[in-house]
């Protein structure tokens, strides 16, 4: 199957890319401009991206972009409750992968938070990135089972981070996979993406995007709940 072939709601756009070192290429360049845009605009730029194994050709092309990386935020859509010094961090991966070169002049605003568990974590979290929304770009990437940032199907707190009206900008959630305990924005603060991108690699992702896109099996896939604004999906095989 290829990305051309879903049946894509209207204001979500596809583009195919070669292999994974063009897609995380075209990808440094169409944020670049766009955090360049919203520098020229508002002065300032929120960028928040996704952890995981995938993006991190992404976050060494975007270090090598020109721009005025001082006047930027950068944030993450989802982090483990782990320290930084942990293999497991996103935290870690971001400082490691992008915040280097041109882009160590960025500002990062950490998810994590030092509490004696998830719950009062998230609520620290939840203050911490008051300032976040609206984002200007989003970077989501979505995993084999349908989850986006750390909105995990059939998770407890699923549901209500999918309000629209969702009061929490940060929630507490439990991955099936270690570090199980997450910190994810909720569906609020990530709609408020002006450049919503979403990130994918493999036929595997393209098949769960297809599941999600059909009524009926889509209900318990989260990636679903992003389907239905603008979004700019970017893929290769
Ligand atoms: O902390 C995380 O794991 C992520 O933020 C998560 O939502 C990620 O985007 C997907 O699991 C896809 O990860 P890959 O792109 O590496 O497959």
């Amino acid at each position: 199957m290829a990305i051309s072939e879903l049946k894509l709601p209207q204001g979500v756009r596809a583009c195919t890319h070669d292999g994974a070192e063009q897609l995380a290429q075209a990808l440094a360049v169409r944020v670049a401009d766009a955090l360049r845009q919203a520098i020229a605009t508002r002065g300032r730029a929120t960028l928040v991206v996704s952890g995981g194994r995938s993006p991190v050709p992404f976050f060494e092309a975007l270090a090598q972009q020109e721009l005025p990386w001082a006047q930027v935020l950068v944030s993450l859509a989802d982090e483990r409750w782990v320290p930084v010094n942990h293999a497991g961090s996103n935290e870690a991966l971001v400082r490691r992968h992008l915040l280097r070169g041109l882009a160590a002049e960025a500002r990062f605003l950490s998810l994590y938070q030092v509490a004696g568990n998830l719950v009062q974590a998230a609520e620290l979290a939840d203050a911490a990135v008051a300032e976040l929304a609206p984002i200007d770009v989003l970077v989501l990437g979505m995993g084999d089972d349908g989850h986006t940032a750390s909105l995990f199907p059939h998770s407890a707190n699923l549901h209500q981070a999918l309000q629209p009206d969702c009061a929490r900008r940060v929630l507490p959630m439990l991955a099936p996979s270690e570090p199980a305990q997450r910190l994810t924005l909720t569906l609020p603060v990530l709609a408020s993406a002006r450049l919503p991108l979403l990130a994918i690699q493999g036929q595997a992702k393209l098949n769960i995007l297809n599941a999600a896109l059909l009524p009926g099996e889509s209900a318990q896939l989260p990636i679903r709940a992003f389907l239905n604004s603008p979004l700019e999906i970017h893929w290769c095989p």
